[in-house]
């Protein structure tokens, strides 16, 4: 069943619809009784879960398994006591968006639906592009023109989708795809699909199934806003479920050109659109969060909050990750930690609590963004005295 988080509306599954009546966001209402404990540190992937995945079909890359890795290096060079990654560019198209389009695109299967869309700053793009191809139907994609990062881009184009660049940022591009999908009868693929949220809430039960806990907080980046929805989600259902008595802190990231949520939260005002997102993480340059209700109340009930991080504290952030921890991700996936050092250089943060950060997309998506900003040195003589000049 879905059901309006707004005015508690409910729709059957089978029905393509992405809101209520009433404008409110839809959340697919999972039978708890029914759910598996599943949960012994083994054989992860995200059809593990398969019991709080509300589709029959299965369009699968092996998506999820992520690794979550201790950071040793930087606990100690930021004094946290205990500090993971669970790194989620290593998923097939290289973001968590695989673990959303495994279960979207099987929706659309099981909806009859053979051509699907979404609007995109690259990675929900590649991941729709992938899963359309697994399951032999089309994909339209709309992209902000000369916004998207070219690794993003060309994964779109090689796994066969139409893709459409659009004059505008991706709030507008997702107002084409939103009249497209109702006039055009086309899937749409976002996250205001309630059964992409299905998919990436499996990144809070992978969290617990590998570490055996709960941690104190959750750190991730916020653009669209439904991965913070979905992993809450995921929290919620392992705590109704009773499977864990404990529940993480929530706490999203945006870059400072891009910070809707992070403005309201921190100067207690309503939520407000940013007109001209931007910011070097051009994953998250989005101004008008399609999923603000959802991450608001997650960041609420889990006693969460939102900020936001600078474009430098951002590249920082990802030099750090890679140079200490070999752990090489896009700079959205950087906010994250960039916001975890801004909120201990506040001293915002508890440094005994445990913090588990979610790095988002791979760095080899942008490659760009490394290159401009480093410059080779001059080419050697193929000698070894050549060689021991420049050391
Ligand atoms: C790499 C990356 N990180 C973070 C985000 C933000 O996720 P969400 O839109 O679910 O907030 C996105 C997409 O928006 C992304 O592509
Ligand atoms: N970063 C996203 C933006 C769209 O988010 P979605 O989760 O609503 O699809 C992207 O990769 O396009």
């Amino acid at each position: 069943m879905l059901r309006c988080i707004e005015c508690g509306k409910e729709y059957g599954e089978n029905e393509v619809r992405y809101r209520c009546d009433c404008g409110g966001l839809l959340e697919v209402v999972i039978d708890l009784g029914k759910v598996e404990n599943v949960f012994d540190g083994r054989n992860i992937t995200l059809w593990k879960y398969e019991s709080f995945i509300p589709v029959e079909r299965r369009v699968s890359l092996n998506e999820g398994g992520t690794p979550l890795y201790r950071l040793e290096n930087l606990q100690k060079e930021l004094g946290i006591v205990e500090l993971y990654v669970k790194n989620e560019g290593a998923n097939p198209t290289g973001s968590f968006k695989d673990r959303g389009m495994t279960v979207g695109v099987s929706k659309a299967l099981e909806l009859g639906m053979d051509k699907v869309i979404c609007a995109s700053t690259g990675n929900t793009s590649a991941s729709l592009a992938a899963y359309s191809a697994k399951a032999g139907i089309k994909s339209y994609v709309l992209v902000p023109s000369g916004k998207i990062a070219l690794g993003k881009l060309a994964q779109a184009i090689v796994y066969g989708a139409k893709v459409v660049p659009v004059k505008g940022n991706f709030d507008d591009a997702l107002r084409v795809v939103v009249k497209a999908s109702r006039e055009l009868g086309v899937y749409m693929l976002n996250s205001i699909n309630p059964f992409r949220l299905e998919g990436q809430k499996t990144i809070a039960f992978e969290i617990f199934d590998q570490l055996g806990f709960v941690p104190d907080n959750i750190i991730l980046p916020v653009g669209n806003a439904g991965n913070i929805s979905a992993i809450w989600k995921g929290f919620k259902e392992l705590f109704q479920a009773g499977f864990i008595d404990e529940l993480p802190r929530m706490i999203g990231i945006q870059a400072e050109g891009a910070s809707p949520l992070a403005k309201a939260w921190k100067e207690k005002k309503e939520f407000k659109p940013e007109e001209k997102p931007d910011t070097v993480a051009t994953a998250i340059r989005i101004g008008n969060p399609a999923n603000w209700r959802k991450a608001w109340l997650a960041a609420e009930e889990s006693k969460g909050f939102f900020e936001s991080v600078s474009d430098e504290e951002i590249l920082r952030a990802q030099k750090l990750l890679a140079s200490k921890e070999g752990i090489f991700v896009e700079p959205a996936s950087a906010s994250s930690l960039a916001g975890l050092v801004k909120l201990k250089e506040l001293d915002l943060i508890n440094s005994d609590e445990s913090y588990v950060l979610i790095t988002t997309g791979h760095g080899l998506k942008d490659p760009n963004i490394i290159i401009e900003n480093f410059s080779l040195s001059e080419p050697i003589e193929p000698t070894l005295s050549a060689f021991k000049e420049v050391l």
